[in-house]
């Protein structure tokens, strides 16, 4: 039992979720993790090891849209009803919840990944390097509470001087986020990204296309893939490869999704992540005159004032008047701003905790 549940806590299970197992009377039951997911088809994998699966029963009929299916990421409880065959009956209450939004399209955020703690925001240092970018990025992780890890790749490309600038100009923007550097082509750094990767968490990668998402995957997961026969025992050792997982399993720990809705997560929703970001501007906000303030010509704005005075960077400015407006034409409903900002708060206290790396 105690191996089993080692092997759970590798893969991602953690007393939020074996609380609610416990609040919701499902201690019984099987659990398992979504690997992948293509048409309502799913793969899981457990201590027990892999799994094809469909969702059944009461799942299915109350399921009103996309969000309560389950996406990568979920723990859900399952039954077997042949040698690798499942069927999935609920799904534990997510820790978050990662959404691609298609531009244009306000209504229909799309989910991607559940239950991811951290995102490797990768960019690379040549010529599309924007830390403004970095910021929009950011906000979307603060705001699925996730927390994020810079990642400067293709370092390899600019004189190291140049990259130590970069790092400190980084770092004085967002002073609470750690920056790396890497390098896919000379691999230096990829043993500090390494190091970052913690056993029984989960990670994402966002950042634009090419900027070497894959090539870090790759070079993290390369051989070290845990394959099936390592995580399952008995009958299906080594039965079932999956050659299509979006969810990784890192032998010397850690859980890393790479799927191909993740490539396309924009920089959306963001409202709520606004005030992490650009904490500096939020606060000054506060002493705004007029309390619906738009920060670009009322009379006694605090922001505009510090703006002229310096204080805060114009980058920055033009940046969050760019993702407010943003935001706002991806508005939640109050309820679900609400409950946001409580759980923001709570998250932005555990990234400060957290914050155990220096550059
Ligand atoms: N010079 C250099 N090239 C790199 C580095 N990392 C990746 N590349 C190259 O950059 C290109 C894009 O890399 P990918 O890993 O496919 O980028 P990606 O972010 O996964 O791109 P998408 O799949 O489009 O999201 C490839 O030709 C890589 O070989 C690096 O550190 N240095
Ligand atoms: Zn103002």
């Amino acid at each position: 039992m105690t191996t089993h549940n080692n092997i759970l806590i590798q893969l991602g299970f953690s007393s939020s979720f074996e609380n609610y197992l416990k609040e919701k009377q499902l201690h019984d039951w099987e659990i398992a993790r979504i690997t992948s997911e293509h048409k309502e088809r799913y793969r899981l994998v457990n201590h027990n090891g892999e799994f094809e699966g469909e969702v059944i029963g009461t799942l299915r009929f109350t399921a009103q849209n996309r969000e309560d299916f389950p996406v990568v990421g979920d723990w859900v409880t399952i039954t077997k009803y042949d040698d690798a065959k499942v069927f999935i009956h609920h799904i534990l209450k997510r820790t978050n919840i990662l959404k691609r939004q298609a531009v244009g399209k306000a209504a229909t955020a799309q989910p991607i990944a559940a239950n991811v703690d951290y995102a490797f925001v990768v960019e690379s240092v040549n010529r599309d390097f924007s830390i403004n970018r970095f910021q929009r990025y950011i906000t979307l992780c603060f705001e699925a509470r996730i927390s994020p890890i810079l990642v400067l790749n293709k370092a390899d490309l600019i004189d190291t001087d140049i990259l130590r600038e970069l790092v400190e100009e980084v770092n004085n923007r967002i002073p609470d986020v750690p920056v790396i550097t890497t390098s896919c082509l000379s691999q230096s750094g990829i043993s500090d990204l390494q190091e970052l990767i913690l056993s029984g968490k989960t990670y994402c990668f966002l950042g634009s296309s090419g900027v070497g998402k894959s090539s870090l995957i790759n070079l993290l997961s390369g051989s070290e893939v845990m394959e099936t026969g390592v995580i399952g025992s008995g009958t299906q050792r080594g039965k079932h490869v999956t050659s299509h997982r979006e969810l990784i399993i890192l032998l010397r720990g850690g859980v890393l999704i790479d799927n191909p809705g993740m490539r396309e997560v924009g920089i959306t929703n963001a409202e709520s992540g606004l005030g992490t970001t650009f904490v500096d501007i939020t606060s000054l906000a506060k002493q705004c005159k007029y309390t619906d303030c738009t920060h670009q010509h009322e009379d006694g704005c605090a922001v505009l004032e510090a703006l002229e005075n310096g204080e805060i960077d114009r980058d920055s400015y033009n940046n969050f008047l760019k993702m407010q407006r943003e935001a706002q034409h991806y508005s939640y409903t109050e309820a679900e701003k609400r409950q946001k900002g409580k759980d923001f708060a709570k998250m932005v206290k555990q990234v400060k905790k957290r914050k155990p790396w220096k550059y």
